[in-house]
């Protein structure tokens, strides 16, 4: 991935050249840090070895002997978010459902388009515990019992060395892909978590783990040496100048569903001790025209970053005699979405607003492969420079108690205290 920071620059957060070269001193002590961690294999740190220590050929060995039209993968977080932003951006030659909520409707809705006898279904879940996955793969193996499948034929596990999953995999010998140890379920969209889906859809392992692989080369003791440094450094310096939201944008429908991803892996991971980053969802050249407004004359506390592949395949815009249209015949949609691109870029440091442009060769397996590690190493060395314990997520277990507790799934003092919610209520 290439990242270009000059837009973060002299903008309304003040961020200097020579503040860049101030932290990259401590970049290079962070960066000593993540390799030891790495070297130690200690808990996330693990997940920067991926391309070395993943191996795609018990994924392959999984996937062999399934040719189903619909892979249903349920999961939920990282548990789903990095194989469904792999078979987004990279197609599939299999329908790829993610059920990685349980609206009931929504679920439902699902179940009835895909024909269950020619479905499989991964079921994802490191901790083995989620009740969102656990609930939802209960619907769906009862609703494969009613449609006369036999799911343990059509059922992969993918899960920790432990937990109800792994239990129901060994009493049922159900074929079982072993989440990696030390990997944080949003970095491990490069490992069996994120590749059972990419195999059966048909994506080249190999390309991908040589791109993650290429990125894990450039990691440097500088961040002007390393792309992903680069950006992990300047999202950092300027939310410690006041962005404090973080606006990502691809401009590929093909990466949509990367923003959501990035969402999890920079929220879940920096949003801490009352500091973080929130991450917003945008869409290039779509959210030109529903966000943009505030984010060039809205308040001064973020950053924009625009995501683009360099190349892709183009679509030609007919020659046309419509008033005031002609510009655009003749010319293509490729060529507008690198015009909006550009145009949009220079209208946010026109208004003083900071912005990065990260861009991948293409839309392929490898390009995509550095993406995905680029971030991920760029979020470990934010979580370095601001002190935070990158690799945890303790916020989130308060209502999973009291969500547990209202079930009567046990006693939590979690789910007292949602009976004593404030009411003002307006009807
Ligand atoms: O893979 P699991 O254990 O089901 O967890 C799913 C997701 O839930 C979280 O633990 C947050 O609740 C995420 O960190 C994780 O990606």
């Amino acid at each position: 991935m290439n990242v270009d920071i000059g837009n973060a620059l002299d903008g309304d957060l003040g961020l200097a050249r020579e503040d860049l070269d101030a932290l990259d001193d401590r970049v290079a002590d962070a960066h000593e840090r993540i390799e030891r961690g790495r070297a130690d294999a200690e808990h996330g740190y693990a997940a920067l070895n991926l391309p070395d220590t993943c191996d795609p050929a018990p994924i392959r060995e999984a996937a062999a002997g399934f040719d189903p039209d619909h892979l249903l993968t349920v999961g939920i977080g990282g548990s789903a978010l990095g194989a469904a932003t792999l078979t987004d951006a990279l197609g599939s030659r299999v329908d790829c459902r993610y059920l990685d909520n349980v609206d009931p409707v929504w679920v439902e809705s699902i179940l009835a388009d895909v024909d269950l006898s020619a479905t499989v279904v991964n079921v994802v879940s490191r901790s083995g515990t989620t009740a969102e996955t656990l609930s939802n793969f209960l619907v769906v193996r009862e609703a494969m019992e009613r449609a006369g499948v036999d799911w343990t034929e059509r059922t992969v596990v993918t899960t920790g060395e432990s937990g109800n999953l792994r239990a129901m995999a060994d009493q049922h010998d159900l074929p079982a892909l072993d989440v990696p140890d030390g990997v944080p379920g949003r970095f491990s969209a490069l490992s069996t978590v994120g590749l059972f889906a990419a195999e059966l859809a048909g994506v080249d392992l190999d390309a991908l783990l040589a791109g993650a692989a290429a990125e894990a080369d450039r990691l440097a003791g500088s961040l002007f040496e390393s792309p992903a440094y680069a950006y992990g450094a300047t999202t950092y310096a300027l939310a410690e100048r006041g962005a404090v939201t973080n606006a990502v944008m691809p401009y590929a429908e093909s990466l949509e569903r990367f923003a959501e991803w990035f969402a999890q892996l920079w929220a879940e991971s920096l949003g801490k001790d009352g500091g973080g980053q929130t991450p917003a969802r945008a869409l290039g050249a779509t959210d030109q025209h529903s966000q943009l407004q505030l984010y060039r004359a809205g308040p001064a506390d973020k950053l924009v970053t625009l995501v683009r592949p360099r190349e892709s395949d183009d679509l030609a815009i007919p020659e046309t005699d419509l008033e005031g249209l002609s510009y655009l015949g003749g010319s293509s949609l490729g060529e507008l979405l690198d015009a909006e691109f550009r145009a949009t870029e220079a209208s946010l440091a026109a208004a003083g607003r900071e912005n990065v442009r990260v861009e991948l060769d293409r839309v392929d397996a490898h390009g995509v492969g550095e993406l995905l590690y680029g971030m991920e190493a760029a979020c470990v060395l934010y979580g370095e420079l601001a002190g935070v314990s990158t690799f945890t997520q303790p916020a989130v277990e308060w209502g999973k108690k009291a969500a547990r507790g209202l079930l009567g799934g046990g006693e939590f003092a979690e789910a007292d205290a949602v009976s004593e919610k404030r009411r003002l209520e307006v009807e």
